[in-house]
């Protein structure tokens, strides 16, 4: 047994010992085939490596001689495109160039005739400018002379209806005359007065009665006036003119476009027909007899030849109006408000080149104005006064701030019926002097009135002075507890228009030359104002366009 596990033991021993070198063995095998596989594979590798390497080489030898036949070609292409394009540059550089400079020119040219356009076109529109002003201004002088035109005419046919009637009156005196004359013939003759006594139409005594207006002896109306009866009905207005005659004023420079009336505050109903006619023969006094006191020189402006228009169509000469104008004359007596010497100056030549200031004189019927107007320049005062027909005028000249100004006074009718003609006047004015009567509430509520009416009759603002005539009145004892219209009053209203104020007594003389020197003072500053602002303006215009002529040539 011993030996049998000796011998196992042996046995194993001699196995273990195999085993272990046969493990040896394998080892060296499995070592010897990996050495064996590894070379190869390191082999391959480096064979496949070296053929990559190879490759790679010939690849980049190709790729390098590729790179330098490109970049051969490259340079050419450019050397050859660089040479063309410079030359194409430059010929469009040169092209270019040569389209600016024509571009240039054009440029340059239309800019001129740009300017010279524009020159021709300023020039054209001064042009215009200038002949829309011209037009504007002589469509204003049309407008101004078709309303003076219109006016005319209305004083004309006042002044005709007047003077028809007037014949008529005449013709019916003269009929009235004439049978009178045959009556007394036939009478005469039946009481056998011989024919030597019978007044002839040519006998002097005729004469006498013919170179008076007739219709004013009232001594021949009252004669036969019981023989006339039927006669002098064909003339009825000349009846009631005979009595009314003797209490007209001898000489009155009111432009005659008068009517007698009443010494109530409106007197238009009392309008009569033969108002007109001693209207009439006033006008004459008035526009010839007056020339040396009024100055009434060469008046240049349209208001003047209205007047001459007036007296152009007052034909009728009445006689015996010279002879009276110079009786009332030596009666005149200066007032202390009225110096000439210091004040005035009735300055003829100088006059006549010297702007004259239009005033005119407005307020409701029998404010005064007339009397206002005769107190300034005849120093006169008339207790029984005529009411204006149409418009009458005057020239004043004062010494205003030392300065000799010349006033055209236009004194226009306060009836209703003469408003039109009123209102036309104060288009050209350059003052106007409204009057109200103190002693009269109406007058002085129609101011409301006149003055819408001169706002309505001028185009700009002119000066107003507001008068409160007849202030004499309020001095005078009141037995009928009359109401006067008070200072405050007037004055504040004046205030409300912006106007000035003052009061006067046409009858005493009070503050008629101061209210006229200051209405003128204002009327002065006014129109030197107006003067001043229009050379501005016009020399601004001027200016501008010079500038305009400048830049459009500089440009
Ligand atoms: N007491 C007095 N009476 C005056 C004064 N002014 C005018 N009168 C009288 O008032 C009346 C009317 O005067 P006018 O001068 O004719 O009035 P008018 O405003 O011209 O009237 P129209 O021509 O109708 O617009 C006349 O009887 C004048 O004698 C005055 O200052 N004092």
């Amino acid at each position: 047994m011993e030996n049998l596990a000796i011998a196992v033991k042996r046995a194993q021993d001699k196995a273990a010992i195999q085993l272990s070198e046969l493990e040896e063995e394998m080892d060296q095998r499995i070592q010897a085939v990996e050495n064996e596989s590894r070379k190869d594979e390191k082999r391959k590798a480096e064979e496949a490596l070296t053929d990559l390497r190879r490759q790679y080489e010939t690849e980049v030898g190709d790729l390098q001689v590729t790179i330098k036949r490109l970049k051969k070609l490259e340079e050419q292409s450019r050397q050859i495109s660089q040479k063309q394009d410079v030359t194409a540059l430059k010929k469009q550089i040169h092209d270019l160039t040569m389209e600016n400079q024509k571009l240039k020119k054009e440029l340059l040219e239309a800019q001129t005739n740009v300017a010279f356009l524009q020159s021709e076109l300023d020039a054209l529109k001064s042009d215009y400018a200038d002949q829309s002003l011209n037009s504007e201004r002589d469509l204003e002088i049309i407008r101004e002379y078709t309303e003076d035109r219109s006016s005319l005419e209305r004083q004309i046919e006042i002044l005709q209806t007047a003077n028809r009637k007037l014949h008529d009156s005449n013709d019916g005196l003269r009929s009235a005359l004439e049978n009178t004359y045959s009556k007394l013939n036939r009478s005469l003759r039946i009481n056998n007065i011989s024919p030597g006594n019978t007044i002839s139409r040519s006998s002097p005594k005729f004469n006498h009665h013919s170179s008076q207006p007739l219709a004013y002896d009232r001594s021949f109306h009252s004669s036969y006036a019981d023989e006339d009866c039927d006669s002098l009905a064909l003339c009825d207005p000349l009846q009631k003119m005979n009595y009314e005659v003797d209490s007209l004023p001898e000489s009155c420079f009111d432009s005659g476009l008068s009517t007698l009336r009443d010494n109530e505050c409106d007197s238009e109903v009392d309008y009569k027909h033969q108002g007109e006619f001693q209207s009439l023969h006033r006008t004459e006094e008035s526009l010839g007899g007056d020339a040396s006191d009024t100055d009434v020189p060469d008046i240049r402006d349209e208001e003047a030849f209205d007047s001459e228009s007036v007296a152009s169509v007052l034909h009728w000469q009445p006689q015996g109006s010279a002879g009276e104008g110079g009786t009332l004359s030596s009666s005149r007596k200066p007032i202390s408000a009225l110096s000439p010497q210091t004040d005035m100056v009735d300055n003829t030549s100088k006059v006549t080149s010297q702007k004259a200031y239009k005033i005119v004189l407005a307020g409701d019927a029998a404010v005064g104005k007339s009397s206002f107007l005769m107190r300034l320049c005849k120093n006169e005062f008339q207790g029984n006064t005529s009411a204006t027909l149409g418009v009458d005028f005057q020239m004043k000249t004062l010494i205003v701030d030392g300065e000799q100004t010349v006033l055209q006074l236009w004194d226009t009718a306060g009836q209703e019926r003469f408003r039109s003609i009123a209102k036309s006047y104060f288009r050209k004015a350059d003052g106007v002097l409204l009057l109200y009567d103190v002693t009269c509430e109406k007058s002085f509520l129609n101011v409301r009135e006149w003055v819408d009416m001169v706002e309505d009759g001028t185009h700009r603002t002119i000066p107003i002075m507001l008068v409160g005539n007849k202030a004499d009145l309020r001095d005078v004892d009141n037995a009928e507890k009359q109401k006067f219209i008070s200072a405050y009053l007037g004055e504040k209203l004046a205030m409300t228009y912006g106007a000035l104020f003052c009061e006067t007594s046409a009858k005493d003389g009070s503050n008629v030359v101061e209210a006229v020197l200051h209405l003128a003072r204002e009327v002065k500053k006014r129109t030197e104002d107006d003067d001043s602002r229009s050379i501005t303006s016009l020399a601004g215009s001027t200016s501008k366009k010079s500038l305009q002529m400048k830049n459009c040539c500089n440009g």
